[in-house]
């Protein structure tokens, strides 16, 4: 396939293939049929932007990239009669192969399941930005788009030609300017981008804050500048609109939601900084991205530096935004600023404040609050072990589940201690309705004694360092139950040295029969309905041991638990007159179907389904026969 510009050699065209999952969004932007479609105009702008910063960064330290021509601008210029909108900078330009890898694969993760999304909502284009696929939201409006692109320092340009199907072609370019044209054939139906009123309309909506000059190409070589291209975060506070922050917030981030939470302030003293940062009102797609990398921007004196330099600790990660400091060094490398002393400082009060924001929303709007633990609280508990320095600030944000509602703080929970109540009680699952099913809440539930529900993969963690909360130890539900005796039930029987010693001979009976499969079995206080369930010993909480199991070389293996058996069900008195009367052989079935039923509860498999099966139709038989 070959391009027709007079400007390229069309003999040495070479055709590409756009990688998958490129091909499928292409074509849902090419068929969606989109209400909101100046977004394309944004994105293109934006990356325009991005490309303006970084070549200004690097001619920090290489001057002659700017190539004697240091102006730094965007400027759009519509075309009536060839039906093109080009959308032009002078910035960082791309090299051949970076057009290739830039341009034909989406390196994020997360595309695929986007593309998924976006096709469930028929187009939900205010998600575009978010995944990294700004650039080719170009074909919302173009039925063809080429990229002229020359990178600064380098002789050679390039053009990447597209018409959105399969592949794309790439053809050497004679000449060019530094940077990057998109220029974009549009479609009939898009023909109201040619119109100025629009353009200007469509970057005054979405871009008056790109930092850079936008020009608007009006003929004849004139240009008139249409956006206002100040920082925002140099502006005062109270000069800055809600819209102008979520359109801010929305070029940084690329979601275009209102923020939940602005922080907007100026650090004075020993580090000068200014500092604007967002936290999304709307989960961001790669919070759970193993990177866990947060993309906070780095700017110096209005320069920007660097959007992966650890401003913030990876819990925080989901915090958007710019911190802009007036005393560092322009030139500062990108290795030189892992181990800054200025940016430890930064990071330092910055977390703080962060930390003190959240805390004062909790305060002054609970229910906004709760509306972001939902979203973020699992990657806050991260903070619960990686930094202890704040472990107790953290304790103070923490929200749970628990058997009493949801959503308690620390606080509450120790205002609702029962007395004699020496521990915060805890119990992990899988997810809250197997929590609240488990029969360990029994005894505790028969007190009053209010349990917290964790059932974040990451409670599992940080609980197991956690060393209490104003001197109250954690302390899971299913380790040890010694203290729940301290605590007076509401009708509790009395202790019976008999039926005691009954019970005990029936778990020694038991254990013989389940061999391997048990650690232990013994008699329980935390049961007051079910006949049976099963806990760890102290060593490690099951939930945790589930799932490191499930990691592949973690080493990990579910142990075997210890059988609990409560002494007061009348199951457990029928089996253990019966070994009474009939010898410890005699519940040989009984003890793997009551083992196999605690797993049942617990949710888990059973090991041994058929037996199972088998066993329960012969006690059936027996009771019906
Ligand atoms: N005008 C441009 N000049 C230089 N490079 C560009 C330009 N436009 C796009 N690129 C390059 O192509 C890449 C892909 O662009 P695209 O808009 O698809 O995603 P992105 O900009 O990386 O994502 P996000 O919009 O989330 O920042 C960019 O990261 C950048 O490296």
């Amino acid at each position: 396939m070959a391009t027709d510009t007079a400007t390229t050699d069309a003999t040495t065209a070479t055709s590409h293939q756009f990688q998958a999952e490129v091909a499928k969004l292409l074509h849902l932007m090419v068929h969606s049929v989109y209400s909101d479609r100046d977004v394309f105009l944004r994105e293109l702008i934006s990356n325009a932007a991005d490309a303006l910063d970084k070549l200004r960064y690097e001619a920090i330290a290489n001057p002659q990239l700017l190539e004697g021509q240091p102006d730094l601008t965007i400027t759009i210029t519509p075309d009536k009669e060839k039906k093109t909108l080009t959308i032009t900078d002078t910035g960082i330009g791309m090299s051949e192969q970076e057009l290739i890898d830039n341009l034909g694969t989406i390196a994020k993760s997360g595309t695929q399941a986007f593309v998924e999304q976006a096709k469930a909502k028929q187009g939900d284009v205010h998600l575009i930005g978010q995944f990294g696929i700004g650039f080719y939201s170009g074909f919302i409006v173009a039925g063809k788009v080429d990229v002229i692109s020359r990178r600064a320092g380098s002789d050679q340009a390039w053009m990447w030609s597209s018409d959105g199907s399969g592949s794309f072609t790439m053809t050497p370019v004679e000449s060019a300017p530094r940077g990057t044209s998109i220029v974009l054939h549009l479609r009939e139906d898009a023909l109201e981008f040619l119109e100025d009123w629009k353009i200007e309309s469509v970057v005054r909506t979405y871009s008056d804050h790109i930092a850079h000059p936008i020009m608007l190409s009006v003929g004849n070589e004139t240009a008139k500048q249409i956006n206002s291209a100040n920082a925002i975060w140099t502006r005062a506070k109270s000069d800055i609109t809600p819209e102008q922050h979520k359109e801010f917030f929305g070029h940084i981030s690329g979601n275009y939601s209102d923020p939940a939470l602005t922080l907007h302030y100026r650090a004075e003293g020993r580090n000068e900084y200014t500092v604007l940062l967002y936290v999304p009102g709307e989960r961001p797609f790669d919070l759970y991205d193993p990177e866990r990398r947060g993309r906070q921007k780095l700017y110096v004196k209005r320069v920007y530096i660097a959007d992966d330099v650890e401003l913030l600790p990876a819990y925080l990660r989901f915090v958007r935004g710019v911190i802009d400091s007036e005393d560092m060094p322009l030139n500062i490398s990108r290795e030189m600023l892992q181990n800054n002393p200025q940016v430890a400082a930064i990071r330092k009060a910055v977390t703080n404040k962060v930390l003190s924001e959240l805390k004062k929303l909790s305060e002054t709007d609970d229910a906004a609050y709760r509306k972001l633990w939902e979203i973020y609280g699992p990657v806050l508990k991260e903070g619960l072990y990686e930094d202890m320095e704040r472990r107790d600030q953290l304790y103070e944000l923490v929200r749970f589940k628990s058997t009493k509602g949801d959503w308690v703080s620390l606080k509450d929970y120790i205002a609702g201690l029962k007395e004699n109540q020496t521990a915060i009680y805890y119990l992990t699952a899988e997810d809250a309705a197997k929590a609240k099913a488990s029969p360990q809440l029994e005894g505790y539930k028969a007190r009053d004694v209010e349990v917290l529900l964790l059932t974040d993969p990451v409670d599992s963690f940080w609980v197991r360092t956690a060393l209490g909360y104003e001197g109250k130890p954690f302390k899971s539900v299913t380790q040890g139950s010694a203290d729940l005796d301290l605590i007076v039930a509401k009708d509790e029987a009395k202790p019976d040295a008999a039926a005691d010693a009954e019970t005990a001979v029936l778990a020694a009976a038991l254990k013989q029969a389940l061999g391997e499969r048990v650690k232990d079995v013994r008699s329980s206080k935390r049961l007051t309905e079910s006949a049976v369930c099963i806990v760890n010993d102290s060593m490690m909480d099951r939930t945790l041991e589930k799932l490191l199991s499930r990691q592949k070389d973690s080493g990990i293996s579910v142990s075997a638990p210890i059988l609990e058996v409560n002494p007061g069900h009348p199951l457990i008195k029928a089996l253990a007159a019966q070994v009474k009367a009939k010898g410890a052989a005699s519940v040989e079935d009984a003890a793997q179907l009551l083992l196999d039923q605690a797993f049942i509860i617990e949710g888990e498999q059973v090991p041994d389904p058929a037996s199972f099966a088998k066993r329960l139709a012969d006690v059936m038989a027996k009771a019906f026969g």
